[in-house]
């Protein structure tokens, strides 16, 4: 992510230097600041400005330029590309000549090495121990095919693996625990793995733990009969990386909560790393204490939604790559794979597989057809027959204007361009041909039809609005 999204009037420091600005903080600025902090409190809400905000330190002000800083290079980054520009105006508001915020890393003395520390040097490659593995026993094994590579980032999925990416990352991420939360097939425990392999990748010998919130009972309970509850507890909050999966299974389990809590605390207050998933938030989270979902809330709670139909086409592509046997997989059978199976990616996922597997046991092409037919069961559960005279209402309603307007000649661009995002989601949500789609829109030819789906791919790539209205659009039509 980075800078690149960044502004002109924005930059981040270099996240690895350490070394901060020399400018100061007067008294008036930091009245000026306090201001600008509630007010960016009141814009961004209550839980955006704890999570990203409020960490942030003020440094100072000099020749129009704000510093800012903030505990992590993740925050730093995610500060800059997303509020920068807030901050910005905020301070130019309140004091002249402000034209730039800078956001940079703030050194953590606790963190910092103690001057006169040698720097460990690069190990010769002979020397590097075998791969390293979680803890065995007490971890699941994490798996070598769920990495950060193999995870396609989208809108959907974009917080959550940034905050993944930080907390496998050497520096303190500046949360915790990273709290992952959505509904089955998201990639939940996909995160989790690749930042188990990324930190072991790093720190072979360190020790990471991943389980699954039933394990963590399970041998919680069988540590307690064992009369080895003491050993299982030292085991477990000694480690440098804590995963717990699914962790809306101890629900209403009161003696493993009280131990889940303790755990928690230890780890955190130790400053290891601890990550947790569940299928929701923790405030939608029941039957668990109110002590451990407001230490959950603490960190940072990322939300993973459905895909959408981009990060879908995206997904499939990626996996199409990675099937060790190369099967030629038309666009048009990825495109009608991404547009039908929209539940989750573990479905996606099966279906892709299903379809290419079959071909290669009979040696068929893969066309759409083919797939049709492996997938009819799947199909006919999620078959809902969208219409184009749905698409053209749900425009129609999305851009205020009446069907009759869509439906007309009417030229001026306040219609003209809902019309030509119709006849887009027509084409790509239907089975329609363009001509059929043409005559439903007043009669018109299909070339117009063409022209406007060519008109609407070419504006979505450069109009960040124009794209969200599409992609709103497609997940309300096509789920
Ligand atoms: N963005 C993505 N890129 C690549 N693969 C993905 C992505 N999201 C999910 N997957 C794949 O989808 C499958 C299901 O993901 P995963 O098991 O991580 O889901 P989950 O959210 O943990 O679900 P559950 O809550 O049911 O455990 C996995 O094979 C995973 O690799």
């Amino acid at each position: 992510m980075a800078s690149s999204a960044a502004t002109s009037s924005v930059k981040v420091a270099n996240p690895l230097a350490r070394a901060l600005p020399s400018a100061h903080a007067t008294g008036g600025d930091l009245a000026i600041w306090e201001q600008v902090r509630a007010a960016l409190r009141a814009e961004s809400g209550e839980r955006n400005f704890e999570t990203w905000l409020a960490p942030l330190a003020f440094l100072g002000c000099d020749e129009g330029e704000v510093h800012v800083a903030a505990p992590s290079a993740f925050l730093a980054d995610w500060v800059a590309n997303h509020f920068a520009e807030r901050l910005r105006h905020h301070w130019a508001q309140r004091r002249a000549g402000v034209r730039q915020v800078t956001v940079s890393v703030r050194s953590d003395p606790a963190h910092a090495a103690p001057s006169g520390t040698p720097v460990a040097a690069p190990r010769p490659l002979a020397a590097v121990p075998a791969p390293a593995m979680a803890v065995p026993g007490l971890s699941l094994p994490i798996e070598s095919r769920y990495t950060f590579q193999s995870f396609v980032v989208g809108k959907s999925n974009e917080l959550a693996y940034n905050a993944a990416q930080a907390v496998a990352e050497p520096g303190a991420p500046g949360f915790n625990p990273l709290f992952l939360h959505g509904t089955t097939g998201l990639g939940k425990t996909h995160l989790m793995h690749a930042i188990g392999n990324a930190y072991l990748a790093r720190q072979p010998d360190a020790r990471v733990v991943y389980m699954s919130a039933e394990k963590f009972m399970v041998e919680f309970l069988a540590a307690l009969r064992a009369k080895e509850a003491i050993s299982f507890k030292q085991k477990l909050r000694s480690v440098d990386l804590l995963m717990i999966d699914d962790v809306q299974f101890i629900a209403g389990k009161e003696s493993t909560q009280e131990e889940f809590f303790h755990t928690m605390n230890e780890i955190i207050s130790a400053g290891k790393r601890l990550v947790i998933t569940a299928d929701r938030s923790p405030q939608n989270l029941e039957g668990i204490e109110q002590r451990i979902l407001s230490r959950m809330a603490w960190g940072l709670v990322a939300d993973i939604n459905p895909a959408d139909y981009e990060l879908r086409l995206n997904i499939l592509h990626a996996k199409v790559e990675a099937m060790p046997q190369q099967v030629a997989v038309p666009d048009d059978v990825i495109e009608f794979l991404a547009r039908k199976i929209t539940a989750n990616v573990r479905e996606l996922e099966g279906a892709l597989n299903r379809v290419v597997a079959y071909a290669a046991l009979v040696n068929a092409p893969v066309t759409q057809e083919f797939a049709r037919e492996r997938l009819a069961d799947l199909l006919r559960a999620h078959e809902r027959k969208l219409t184009i005279d749905d698409i053209q209402r749900k425009v129609a309603e999305h851009y205020k204007l009446k069907m009759a307007d869509l439906l007309s000649a009417r030229r001026a661009r306040e219609v003209a361009r809902p019309r030509q995002v119709a006849m887009y989601l027509a084409k790509k949500l239907t089975p329609r041909s363009l001509p059929e789609i043409g005559r439903r829109f007043g009669g018109r030819d299909h070339t117009t039809v063409m022209h406007a789906v060519k008109r609407i791919e070419e504006l979505r790539a450069v109009d960040r609005e124009l794209d969200g209205d599409v992609m709103m659009l497609t997940r309300l039509l096509d789920g």
